[in-house]
């Protein structure tokens, strides 16, 4: 995470300097491997979920949007309303941002609502989006905007919470939004929120094909369930965790792996033929992100010659383009840290 300071002035009432701005770049994420269970009482499912961050980035700012009324320090009551202002968004294409939800729903306006509850301190609110993460992809950029407003909320408003709690109300918010306060490479266990760094010293180059789609999150989770009644109890692969470990690229391109990707592929068929496409081209290995519909592609790393790597990506990309299958392509590497205040 990277969080960006302006100082200033607050209001009119006070000469104390305060950040009334702050900007957190966050990252998005590839699923590695996502080993899923049966479903759970609670509609969720238990995962083995191997978590790496890419340099694919949103930048969520929040700014001071000014007192609310009746309340002269600005403060909210823990049970008191929206502190949502207005939400603006901007990058990417038109009809990936047509998919943002501008309102309360967003999930970065749940988490400044979150920490202002759980505080007492929240200050009302403006929260502008700089979308690059694609919109319902796979790559978790909802659970990112949400980290990275958990963060930027927290040095605005000044709660100093430490990582612990961040992480408590990052699991509160979502499954996934845990995972992007660290970055790196991690496993997360329960239904995705339980994190445990996984030792990975390799540096990797990625493809990923987006798709002009989205898909439901949790329309792919009831696919899986129709398709695989029986799931056993997910595992951690050895082959992955010992792939990571030794830095070697080819081995991590066979041990990648993804339960919900047979699901993505009954509710969006033509994903094979990208998956097909880009493993021809070259591709170490090729797998569609979480619940998709983004397809991810491994080109390269470890101590690998830069050319080769260089070689086997421009083939992919090139193969991809021609298949005139995708809405967009981008490279990108990981893994990389978590957020970051700009
Ligand atoms: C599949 C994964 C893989 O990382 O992400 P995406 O690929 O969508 O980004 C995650 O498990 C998604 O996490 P997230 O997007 O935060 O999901 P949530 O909001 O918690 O849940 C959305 C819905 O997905 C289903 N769900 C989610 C997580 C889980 N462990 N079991 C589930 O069954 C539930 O139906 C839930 O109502
Ligand atoms: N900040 C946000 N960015 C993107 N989508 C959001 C955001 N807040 C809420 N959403 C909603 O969440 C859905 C899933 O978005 P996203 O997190 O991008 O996908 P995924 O879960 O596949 O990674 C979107 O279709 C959208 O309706």
């Amino acid at each position: 995470m990277c969080v960006h300071a302006r100082r200033g002035f607050l209001y009119d009432w006070g000469l104390v300097t305060v950040d009334t701005t702050v900007t957190v770049r966050v990252p998005a994420k590839v699923n590695l491997q996502l080993a899923v269970g049966p479903g759970r009482e609670d509609g969720f499912h238990d995962l083995v979920n191997v978590f790496h961050a890419v340099s694919l980035f949103d930048e969520v700012t929040v700014r001071e949007a000014g007192p609310r009324s009746g309340r002269p320090d600005g403060s909210t009551s823990p049970d008191g309303g929206t502190l949502l202002a207005g939400l603006t968004a901007d990058g990417g294409s038109a009809s990936h941002l047509s998919r943002v939800p501008l309102d309360s729903s967003n999930l970065a306006a749940g988490a400044a609502e979150l920490l202002g509850r759980e505080t007492g301190r929240g200050r009302p609110v403006r929260i502008h989006l700089d979308k690059n993460i694609p919109v319902a992809g796979g790559m978790a950029g909802g659970s990112a905007d949400a980290a990275a407003a958990l963060v930027a909320c927290d040095r605005l408003w000044g709660t100093g919470l430490g990582r612990g709690d961040l992480l408590r109300l990052a699991a509160e918010l979502g499954s996934d939004v845990a995972f992007p306060l660290l970055g790196g490479t991690a496993v997360g266990r329960g239904r995705g929120e339980i994190l445990e760094p996984v030792d990975s010293p390799g540096r990797y180059r990625w493809v990923f094909a987006l798709s002009p789609h989205g898909l439901s999150t949790g329309a792919v989770f009831a696919e899986y369930d129709r398709l695989r009644p029986d799931a056993p109890a997910p595992e951690l692969s050895t082959a992955l965790r010992d792939a990571l470990a030794a830095a070697d690229p080819a081995a991590l391109g066979r041990a990648l792996a993804n339960d919900l990707q047979e699901a993505a592929l009954s509710l969006l068929p033509e994903l094979e033929r990208t998956l097909k496409t880009g493993s021809a081209a070259g591709a170490l290995g090729a797998l569609v992100s979480g619940s998709g519909p983004t397809c991810a592609f491994l080109v390269g790393g470890g101590d690998e010659d830069a050319s080769a790597v260089a070689g086997r990506e421009a083939a992919v990309v090139a193969a991809l383009e021609a298949s005139g299958l995708c809405e967009q392509i981008v490279r990108a590497d990981g893994d990389v840290p978590g957020t970051v205040v700009l």
